[in-house]
């Protein structure tokens, strides 16, 4: 079921060339290219620190690369046209979730669609806490609603760091089939430190690792995304990357 809303002009894919980033005279990256395919969901793996939500950061626009560009193949400004998800939920304190989920509409100075808004807390199992304020929610909570905030931007070009990674196995695993349901059809880079989180959600994995960091060759997944986790399949390729992660 796709949600009702959601953007109906083909997405476009991500280019990111020639990408360079240094800090403090350290050379994260250098020469990095990246192309994050039209309406697929590409999943980004690689050590801590190695530099993955830098460089979300950068194809969100949020931090500047020393050198190289982050364009949409269809020629268009990417602004307005991203959804960010960090790795801290960062929600409004006074706003309760409600609030937080449509505070994008707010913010642009437009009547925000609060049924819309409803529905997707509900979609990510908090119907019944719309009212409540982030300190009273637990993480894996602020998360959902934090999911919930960058589904309802409805944006063709989505961008999320470690989304779920305060949430219980159970929890994990139901918000990761919502997540694939939800943004089929858009265009997703997704940081994930879980090989069976990539294997289940990932049409194409890159895994971003040395120093200066390099990409590996993208690995694509077959099947259809979600996959089951038991799947045989699944679990065979979890355990290759998992392998490829601690090489
Ligand atoms: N604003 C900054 N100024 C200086 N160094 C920074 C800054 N942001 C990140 N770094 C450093 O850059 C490196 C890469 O950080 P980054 O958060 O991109 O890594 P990561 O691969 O996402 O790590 P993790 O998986 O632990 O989240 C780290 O050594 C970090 O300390």
């Amino acid at each position: 079921m796709d949600f009702p809303g959601q953007t109906q002009s083909p997405p476009p894919a991500l280019h990111l060339r020639a990408l360079s980033l240094v800090y403090d005279k350290r050379v994260l990256f250098g020469d990095l290219d990246l192309t994050v395919a039209a309406g697929r969901f590409t999943v980004l793996l690689g050590p801590s620190g190695v530099g993955k939500s830098s460089l979300l950061k950068i194809a969100a626009g949020l931090i500047p690369a020393q050198t190289g560009s982050v364009e949409a193949d269809d020629g268009k400004p990417l602004a307005g046209r991203i959804a960010f998800m960090g790795q801290q939920d960062l929600l409004f304190p006074w706003a309760d979730a409600l609030g937080n989920v449509s505070v994008g509409a707010r913010l642009r100075g437009e009547t925000p669609d609060l049924d819309r808004a409803r529905a997707l807390l509900a979609e990510v199992g908090l119907a019944d806490r719309a009212a409540s304020l982030p300190h009273t929610l637990s993480g894996g909570m602020r998360q959902r609603v934090a999911l919930a905030r960058t589904l309802f931007e409805d944006r063709p070009l989505v961008l999320m760091d470690e989304p779920f990674s305060a949430l219980d196995a159970a929890n994990r695993a139901r918000m990761q089939e919502l997540a694939v349901r939800l943004l089929r059809g858009r265009t997703v880079l997704m940081i994930t430190h879980d090989p069976l989180e990539a294997c289940r959600m990932g049409d194409t994995l890159v895994v971003l690792d040395g120093a200066p960091a390099r990409l590996d060759a993208p690995l694509t997944v077959p099947g259809e995304a979600p996959r089951p986790p038991d799947d045989p399949a699944v679990l065979q390729l979890q355990g290759a990357l998992l392998r490829r992660l601690m090489r």
